[in-house]
């Protein structure tokens, strides 16, 4: 949902039923409709931030103070350098705006995230890899080092960099029918130790090793059964809502003393990801530039390419 026909909604539930009904067309006001069912089942009317973003959004809501990010890069969220920098404004901004708590999603119907957009590490340069690597790093440090309550609410499928998010996050919650997992070692790459830091967070090491070496998609009773996910909803509007319950449970802790203690948890794996970040920098732009890597991701492109097209 856009900030433009939110506002409008909003001014019109201030106006009196005639002056709605000589004011708006039928197809807005079913539109309207809907638009106030939605919101009553998320539990509140929400308020949209002013930020300056073009592929997320970012909307708080009223009546719980919890700030709902939302990736929006069609058709499958993936993320390219603008959208890994949409995703660093917006976290500051919902820091700054001191928001109780964070919960990423996808406006996708199926996808949470497809992980790095392909395009942006085939047939590029030096440079534009650096930033993209850069941009990657940063998105993640962002949320993963955020003192803020964090959840994902996972609508959709999320391969590796969506799973890179997901884990960066306290709390998970995903639809049925949907896969989520790092599956470089499938793409002929190897995720360096940070990338892994979060998922190693959530699983045992074995588990974790195994689902690493393998490249493992879990599906979502999978991904539960591991731990990988902490809750199954049926829809994004329950995801949301079991996100908002886990942020909701700190209600009465006090913030500062739990921003501080979920930082100490995760302090060792920022001090060695700060350690290596400028090398891992480097060591991602040869791997990439790599003729035979580079081959692999033109042919894995196109057959996802094919896939869409059957
Ligand atoms: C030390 C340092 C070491 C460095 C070590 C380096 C580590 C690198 C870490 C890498 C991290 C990554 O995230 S690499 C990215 C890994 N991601 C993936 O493998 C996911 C691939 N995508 C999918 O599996 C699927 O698309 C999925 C997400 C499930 C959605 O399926 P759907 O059927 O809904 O949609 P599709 O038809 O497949 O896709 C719709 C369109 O989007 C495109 N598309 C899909 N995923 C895309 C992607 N990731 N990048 C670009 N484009 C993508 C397709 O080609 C289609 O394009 P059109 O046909 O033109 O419309």
């Amino acid at each position: 949902m856009k900030l433009s026909s939110r506002i409008p909604f909003r001014l019109a539930l201030k106006q009196t039923p005639e002056q709605r009904s000589s004011s708006i067309d039928t197809y807005q006001r079913t539109m309207l409709h809907s638009n106030l069912l939605r919101l009553v089942a998320r539990g509140g009317p929400k308020r949209l931030m002013s930020t300056a973003t073009k592929l997320t959004t970012v909307e708080v809501n009223d009546k719980t103070g919890i700030a709902t990010l939302t990736m929006n890069r069609p058709p499958v969220n993936s993320q390219n350098v603008q959208l890994l920098e949409d995703l660093q404004k917006s976290i500051t901004e919902i820091e700054n705006n001191k928001s109780r708590g964070l919960i990423l999603t996808s406006a996708m119907s199926n996808v949470f995230s497809a992980g790095l957009d392909i395009h942006e590490m085939y047939n590029t340069n030096e440079e534009r890899l650096r930033i993209v690597w850069t941009e990657l790093q940063n998105a993640w440090i962002a949320l993963y080092g955020s003192s803020l309550p964090t959840a994902a609410a996972i609508n959709g499928h999320a391969p590796a960099g969506g799973c890179l998010l997901a884990t960066a996050c306290e709390y998970r919650v995903m639809v049925p029918n949907c896969r989520i997992g790092l599956n470089e070692t499938q793409l002929g790459i190897i995720a360096p130790k940070w990338l892994m830091s979060g998922f190693l967070n959530v699983l045992p090491k074995r588990v974790a090793e195994r689902a690493l070496t393998q490249g493992r998609m879990f599906t979502t009773q999978e991904a539960f059964e591991v731990g990988l996910v902490d809750e199954i909803a049926n829809s994004k509007e329950e995801a949301l809502e079991k996100c908002s319950a886990f942020i909701g449970s700190f209600a009465k802790v006090n913030s500062l003393a739990r921003g501080l203690t979920k930082l100490q948890f995760r302090a060792e794996n920022i001090k060695e990801f700060e350690k290596i970040r400028e090398k891992d920098v480097a060591n991602f732009i040869a791997l990439a530039s790599r003729p035979e890597i580079q081959k692999d991701m033109g042919i894995y492109l196109e057959n996802l390419k094919k896939k869409g097209k059957k």
